[in-house]
Parts: C-alpha cells; structure tokens; sequence
C-alpha cells in the first residue's frame, strides 16, 4: 500500500456493526476531518473465535452463527459505500492486523468500542500497545455517563430489582447518533485487494458454504444494520401491535412475534439499543403506554443490567462458583461427564421439552427465552453438569450470542448470579411442557418421532409401555438421562386411609444439585 501522506484514522468495529448510532465511527470521522486525515473503517475476522471450544467437539462459532456475521458485515460495507466510504476487511487477529497495516496506511489513532469479556479486554489491550487506542462505551441503553449520580459501572447494585430502580429514578436515554453524511472527501484510494473481500463459510475454515435453511425457524434471520432495522420497525410498527401484547405473548415459543426477536441484530450491533428504545417511545406517544411496552424496555433494562454486571465482577462470570460466595460451605459439585453433554447437545435427553429447544437451536440458531431457561436450568440442576459447558455450547450455537447476557444469564439460572431468591429458581420439565406448550404442537414439529404420542404422555414418553412406544413409533427416543420428578398434578392419587388426618401437598424438591424449589 502506498503510504498516506497526512495520516489514517482506523475505527476498528467489532460488534457495533452499524452506520446509525455508531460513535467510534462518528468520533473517527470527526477527528479526520480536523485533522485532514483519511478514514478507513475496518472488521478483522479473529480466527480465534473459530477455534475449538472447551465443549472440545465444536468451535466458538458454528456455521449459522458466522453465516450472520459474515452478512452483517457485508452488509455494513455496503451502507459505506452508499455514503461514500469503504470498509477494510481482513481475516487475522486485530492486534496483527492493525499492527501490519499502521506503516503502510500512516495510522495515527483508532477508534472503536469497548467490550467487557476477558477475551475481548486482552484484545484491546494487545491493539493498545501498537497504536494510540480510544476506546468507547456503545453497548447499553444507558451510557455510563448517564447513570444516576453516585452510580458508576463499578459500582452499580448487584442485583436486578435494585438495578432498574435507581435507573428508574433518574433515566436519561441519549438519542441515537445520526448516520455519517458523505465520506467521499476522507476515504483513501485504496485497491480493492488493499480493502478486501467478505469471506465465505470456507475461508473461515467451515467445510460448506452452503447452509440448508430451516423451515421450522421461527423467522429468516438475514443479518446487517438494513434487515435489522426492518425487522425493528416490522415488530414495533406492525398492524397486529405484536408491542402492545408483549408482556402476555413472550414466552411463546412459535412463530416471529411472540418476543421482538431483535437480539441477533444487537448482539453484533446492527441495531444500537437507543434507537429500539427511540422507536417503542414513538409507538408509545402514539398509542400510550402500555404493559407491553413496558415489559420490552424492562428487557432492554435487563440487558445492560448484565452488560454493567459483566464490568464490574470481570472474569467471575466465567467462574463455576460465578459470583457466590459460598465460603466453602455448600458448594455443589459438578459433573462434566461426556456422554451426559453429549445427549444435551445432540437433544437426546429424553426430555422432550429439552430436546426440542435444543434441536431448534441447533438446527435454526434460535431459542426462545423460556427454552433457554428450560434447557439451562436441566443442565445446570436436574443433569448437575459444569454449567459452563452449556453455556459455552450456546455461545457456539445462537446466533444471538452476547457475552454478557449469556453468561450472566446462565449464572443465574445455574445457582451461582445475582438471583435475589439465591439459586432456589428450578424448573420442572414435565411442568414446562403442560404450560408452556399444553397442545404438544412444539414439541411434535422438532421431535417428529414423538408426534403421535397423545399429550398426555407427550412430556413423559418414559411413562409409555413397550408396546405403546411401537405402536407409536417412537421406540428410538431414548430413555430420560436423569428422573425429574412428576409433579403433583401427574401424581397417582392415593386413596385416603379411612380415619386419616388430611396433609398439606408438598412441592417438589429437586435433588440435584441443590435443594431447589420447581417452577
Ligand atoms: C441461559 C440463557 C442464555 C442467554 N443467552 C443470550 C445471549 O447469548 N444473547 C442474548 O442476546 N440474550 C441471551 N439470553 C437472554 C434472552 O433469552 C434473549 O435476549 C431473548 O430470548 C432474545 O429474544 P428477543 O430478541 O425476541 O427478546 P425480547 O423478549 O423481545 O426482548 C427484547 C430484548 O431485551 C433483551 N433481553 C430480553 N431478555 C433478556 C435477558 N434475560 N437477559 C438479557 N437481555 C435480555 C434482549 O436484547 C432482547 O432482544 C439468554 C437467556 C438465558 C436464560
């Protein structure tokens, strides 16, 4: 590359990969415009993210996952292009790449967001040491800067409730940052191999580029800043208000509308939380507030809940004991036995309810959040497994992984977060499946070999004589990896003794790890 005689800003996007709302771009342009530098806005492809996992079978992304980074990418080249800039685009680790081309391109500055996971901070370290580095807040509804007085990242309460009404008190919501105007002037004459190419599947080391869609997904997930913002504007502005019906529908588990499915396109930054937020006010001053809509920015509250949590504790969230102190005291034990993780991955537990989400995940890149807290609390409670295993495996698997809200989430769930009812949240999986999904409709259309068994047994297919099982051909589904018990209602009634004195009904314990109380 031939040398840029007055200088290069780089703004470095990692998973801001928007034009709206984008201050590290926005930032960067400014400073070249002062300073009569050029602009080169830039992705690197770290090919660590495609390495194996601790899971050991599978790397840190899997094929649908990258196939939606890939196009978020592409597709923030060409929203560039439309405003005359360009986006450079390498495969490398971003502490090589920057550090290859700071000659070259006569890089003065870079500029780009901060993210909080460890793998994440040893990057921008790494990138700091080569160049001046200025690093920005982007992922959160609230900015830092904006949060009450007295309030830091470091120093917000630990658990949600508190969280969201000290926010409450005081919340300043930015608007979103306009998109650039025209880069023309500041967007260097480079080649297009100097600029590169969008790599494919197999560039990243997958063996296929083909991915077969799935029609039982729950939506066409297309990733980039133009489909999210459709999608967006679909979910808030539909017809049907899908919004206004928010908080009774979003522990469906079918179809597009029942949540907002805005999370792949937040997770790598297509769409900035303040411009969801900026669109539900619209509809709000519309058609008034409503629960949905209170129950979709509760959500949004949740997720920088997790994004500041992650901040503040660091790698804990990546610790089996996560943040609970247990001093030695009562510290369950975890299981790491392959073949159990196996049967989960693979959605054979013989728990349909389990099975079926985890299928849809794997072959769709999708879950539902009920089904997230199905699976992972199975794994984590009723299987004992190390639940980082599993949340390692969603991390490889949904394309909607973010760092914090699946780690934070899973230590939640497994015992060892921030839930105020101190890891007493379980749930029962037979009980799950009669309220959540009473008709069997879900479960049957991810576990075909199940779909003439009449409800009833549907969410305990163990219950099936072997006769039944042939006669509704599901002698293949295997038998359950660990016994949930049944709860109450499913119970066989005894009859009184007569003469004996009437008990109380007792609630299910699950045994495993801990004590713990079913929902
Ligand atoms: C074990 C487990 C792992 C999870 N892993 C992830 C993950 O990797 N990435 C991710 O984005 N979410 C994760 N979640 C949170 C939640 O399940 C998803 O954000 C939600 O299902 C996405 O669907 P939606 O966009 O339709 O959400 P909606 O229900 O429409 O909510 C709107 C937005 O609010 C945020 N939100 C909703 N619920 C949560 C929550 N519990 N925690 C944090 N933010 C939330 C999301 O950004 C979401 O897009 C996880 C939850 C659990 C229980």
């Amino acid at each position: 590359m031939d040398k840029i005689k007055n200088g290069t800003v780089l703004v470095w996007l990692r998973n801001d990969l928007r034009i709206l709302d984008n201050e590290a771009l926005t930032k960067g342009i400014k400073f070249s415009e002062d300073k009569k530098y050029k602009i080169v806005p830039i992705v690197c492809f770290d090919p660590r993210h495609y390495e194996k996992s601790m899971v050991g079978h599978i790397r840190k992304t899997q094929n649908l996952r990258a196939k939606f980074l890939i196009e978020s990418v592409d597709d923030l080249r060409k929203n560039l292009n439309r405003i005359g800039g360009n986006l450079m685009i390498k495969v490398g680790r971003p502490e090589d790449v920057i550090k290859n081309i700071i000659e070259d391109l006569n890089v003065k500055k870079v500029f780009a967001h901060k993210e909080v996971g460890s793998e994440e901070t040893t990057v921008e370290n790494g990138v700091s040491k080569v160049v001046d580095l200025d690093l920005l807040w982007s992922h959160t509804l609230v900015h830092p800067d904006d949060l009450p007085k007295g309030t830091t990242p470091m120093t917000i309460p630990m658990t949600f409730a508190s969280f969201r009404n000290r926010i409450l008190k005081d919340l300043k919501v930015r608007d979103p940052i306009p998109e650039p105007k025209d880069l023309k002037d500041i967007t260097p004459e480079l080649s297009e191999q100097e600029w590169g190419t969008v790599p494919s599947l197999t560039d990243l080391g997958f063996d296929s580029n083909k991915i077969e869609p799935e029609k039982r997904a729950v939506m066409k997930f297309t990733g980039g800043e133009t489909e999210g913002i459709k999608r967006t504007k679909a979910y808030i502005w539909n017809k049907s208000q899908p919004l206004s019906d928010y908080a009774n529908t979003r522990n469906g588990l079918i179809g597009a509308d029942y949540s907002s499915k805005f999370s792949p396109w937040m997770s790598v930054g297509c769409i900035s939380p303040r411009y969801i937020y900026q669109q539900v006010k619209l509809y709000e001053k519309k058609y008034k507030s409503n629960d949905g809509i209170e129950a979709l920015i509760r959500e949004l509250f949740f997720r920088d809940y997790f994004r500041y949590l992650g901040q503040k504790v660091g790698n804990k969230i990546f610790k089996i004991s996560g943040i609970r102190n247990y001093n030695g005291k009562d510290e369950p034990t975890w299981d790491t036995d392959p073949e159990k993780l196996k049967r989960w991955c693979e959605g054979r537990t013989g728990h349909p309810m389990v099975d079926a989400n985890i299928r849809e995940m794997n072959l769709s890149g999708w879950m539902s959040n009920r089904g997230r807290m199905i699976t992972s609390s199975f794994f984590s409670r009723d299987m004992g497994m190390d639940w980082r295993l599993g949340a390692e495996y969603f991390e490889a698997k949904l394309i909607d992984y973010d760092v914090t809200s699946n780690w934070c989430n899973w230590m939640y769930i497994a015992g060892v977060g921030n839930d105020p009812r101190g890891g007493s949240r379980s749930f029962n999986m037979i009980k799950q499946a009669k309220d959540f999904d009473p008709k069997g409709e879900y479960i049957k259309s991810w576990i075909p070999e199940l779909k003439n068994v009449p409800i009833p047994k549907l969410p305990v297919p163990w219950l099936l004589t072997a006769s039944e099982r042939k006669q509704y051909g599901c002698e293949d589904y295997p038998e359950p990896v660990v016994e949930v018990p049944l709860p109450a209602s499913m119970k066989p009634k005894k009859k009184a003794e007569p003469g004996a004195k009437k008990r109380k009904a007792t609630t299910n314990i699950a045994l495993s790890p801990k004590k713990a109380k079913k929902e």
